[in-house]
């Protein structure tokens, strides 16, 4: 099975809450490439209900498009110098500086749900990434997002 961007991330990046492969309590989410885009699939557990019953909390879907956009924006990075994730390059660190949300729907919890990105621009240490996350083919909400590569 081909590996998850978030598994190329070093150990000492890897207890996000949201996508951390080392934290037990967190989401854990992984994101593929798909061709020039990306992906991830999740299923949101009733637990982060919204209050309407069926629905789940916007900090919820946030979380979600926040952290397949920092794995997207690693992945295109990566990419456009030249080499895929894995090949031995010191790997790249990005966080977000800016996020914005736009919620169009209701995201249903307990059905699985899809989160894709796309490269809008790539600027020195800065990465725009496209976000939409879908249920059943249907946009629930739209991201855009400021990605950028960390100094350590
Ligand atoms: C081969 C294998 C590859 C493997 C890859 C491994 C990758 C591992 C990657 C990741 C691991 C973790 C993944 C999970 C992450 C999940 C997401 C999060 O929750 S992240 C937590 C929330 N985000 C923060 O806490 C950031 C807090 N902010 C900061 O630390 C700084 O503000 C930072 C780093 C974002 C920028 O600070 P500066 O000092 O480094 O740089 P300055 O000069 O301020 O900004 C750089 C450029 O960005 C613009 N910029 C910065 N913030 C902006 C904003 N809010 N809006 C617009 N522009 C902004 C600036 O104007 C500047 O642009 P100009 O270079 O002058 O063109």
């Amino acid at each position: 099975m081909t590996r998850a961007i978030q598994d190329y991330y070093p150990e000492r990046f890897s207890h996000c809450f949201g996508c951390g492969r080392n934290n037990p309590h967190g989401h854990q989410l992984k994101s593929y490439w798909k061709g020039d885009e990306t992906i991830a699939r999740f299923t949101i557990a009733p637990m982060y209900s919204g209050g309407v019953p069926g629905n789940a909390y916007g900090g919820m879907v946030a979380s979600l498009i926040d952290c397949h956009g920092t794995a997207s924006a690693a992945a295109f990075a990566c990419r456009a110098q030249g080499h895929e994730l894995g090949e031995g390059a010191e790997p790249v660190r990005f966080v977000t500086a800016s996020l914005t949300i736009d919620y169009l729907r209701p995201t249903p919890v307990g059905k699985e749900v899809t989160i894709t990105g796309r490269l809008m621009s790539l600027e020195g240490r800065k990465v725009r990434v496209a976000l939409a996350l879908a249920a059943g083919g249907t946009v629930c909400a739209r991201g855009e997002m400021l990605a950028v590569q960390f100094r350590e």
